[in-house]
């Protein structure tokens, strides 16, 4: 899986442009400013429909005009391509195609675009809320098993018509039933899932943690949401009186957890930043490891500002993992040599000379 060209139009500094990309690694670099993080985020909105710096699509379109457009061809397999585009205006409109059709929703694109993001800002899954890391596990979970989907949604609708119930005046007990059953089956379902992932990109992400840090005692492992020994419908009937006080479900899989230990702490609270920059990164290249199984193409790694927190040996130890990993990297720095120089002399690489937003490809390296 790689974009082979990309057109951007529209987005925050950069000037319109058409860019012939490596099926490998891309550098970008260029002062601070010049528009190098707003390459990523084209890439990014074309596989979310949203940016990883606002939520605000307005800050995100260039000041002077009232849309932007991202268009990329696709190649999947080396007989198949996509094109696909993405265009956004400032009412909040989202029009989606793909192959010349109107796509409905953003999950497509998701489907079809695979991408994980590293930048100064990747140790909050270690530190910032279960939500986080919730979703990092989904991301996974849901591009490795076609029945994830479905399955989440109906613990979503189930969750909001049970919380709903535990708010309303009036109550009608058979109608809590009907929830709770819906709940506890989607629930059991996801956890299912999600058990199964996580028993596959455990040893993926020990060996992989082991290439880039040395240290002992760290330990994955999955919460579910309720207790391991008890049926969610026992623990849902207990908790009731809880529940109705609370006016939401403390039990589920909404409350899994994905919890990170060094000798017992928080990782979050022993680890250096940059130490927890690497755990980061080798449970997202654990990621693209396993989507490589279950696709026929790879993770677009989009890598922001590689030199943060991170010396030179482990800056070349995880640029040889994903070297290794064979997938399309976008890559940013401030000076070219010191990103060229950390891949194998084989590695393809395109290089961009970002200034003012305007993207040159450099031919000479
Ligand atoms: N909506 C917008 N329209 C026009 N310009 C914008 C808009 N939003 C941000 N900018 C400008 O576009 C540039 C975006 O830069 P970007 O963050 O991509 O730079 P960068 O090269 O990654 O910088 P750094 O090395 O500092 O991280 C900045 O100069 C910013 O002021």
């Amino acid at each position: 899986m790689s974009l082979i060209r990309l057109d951007i139009t529209g987005l925050r500094n950069l000037k319109p442009v058409t860019l012939s990309l490596s099926p490998h690694v891309n550098i970008f670099y260029g002062n601070n400013g010049s528009g190098k993080t707003s390459v990523l985020e084209a890439v990014y909105l074309l596989s979310l429909a949203r940016s990883f710096r606002s939520h605000k699509i307005n800050t995100v379109i260039n000041y002077d005009v009232s849309d932007c457009t991202i268009f990329a061809k696709v190649q999947q397999t080396a007989n198949v391509t996509h094109q696909l585009g993405i265009n956004r205006n400032k009412q909040g409109d989202l029009q989606i195609r793909l192959d010349g059709q109107t796509v409905r929703t953003a999950i497509q694109l998701a489907d079809i675009l695979p991408l994980q993001i590293i930048n100064p800002d990747s140790f909050r899954l270690l530190e910032g809320s279960p939500k986080l890391r919730r979703q990092f596990i989904d991301w996974g979970v849901f591009h490795s098993e076609k029945r994830f989907l479905a399955a989440w949604q109906r613990v979503q609708k189930s969750l909001k018509q049970r919380n709903s119930w535990l708010r309303q005046n009036k109550k009608d007990f058979n109608e809590l039933a009907v929830w709770n059953n819906e709940f506890c089956n989607a629930s059991e379902e996801i956890d299912l899932y999600r058990k199964q992932y996580i028993e596959q990109l455990l040893p993926i992400f020990e060996k992989v943690l082991a290439e880039l840090l040395d240290i002992k005692d760290f330990t994955l492992s999955y919460y579910r949401g309720w207790d391991k020994e008890t049926k969610l419908e026992t623990i849902l009937n207990n908790t009731l009186e809880r529940d109705l006080q609370m006016g939401h479900t403390q039990a589920g899989s909404q409350r899994a957890e994905l919890r990170l230990k060094l000798g017992g702490f928080n990782a979050a609270d022993v680890l250096s930043r940059g130490q927890q920059k690497l755990v980061v990164c080798a449970l997202k290249i654990a990621q693209g490891y396993i989507i490589d199984n279950y696709k026929k193409g790879q993770v677009i790694y989009l890598i922001d500002d590689l030199a943060s927190e991170l010396d030179e040996k482990h800056r070349t130890s995880l640029c040889r993992l994903l070297d290794d990993l064979k997938c399309q990297i976008f890559i940013t720095g401030v000076e070219k040599e010191p990103i060229y120089s950390l891949w194998q002399s084989q590695t393809k690489i395109s290089m961009f000379h970002v200034e003012h937003g305007h993207i040159a490809a450099v031919n000479e390296h």
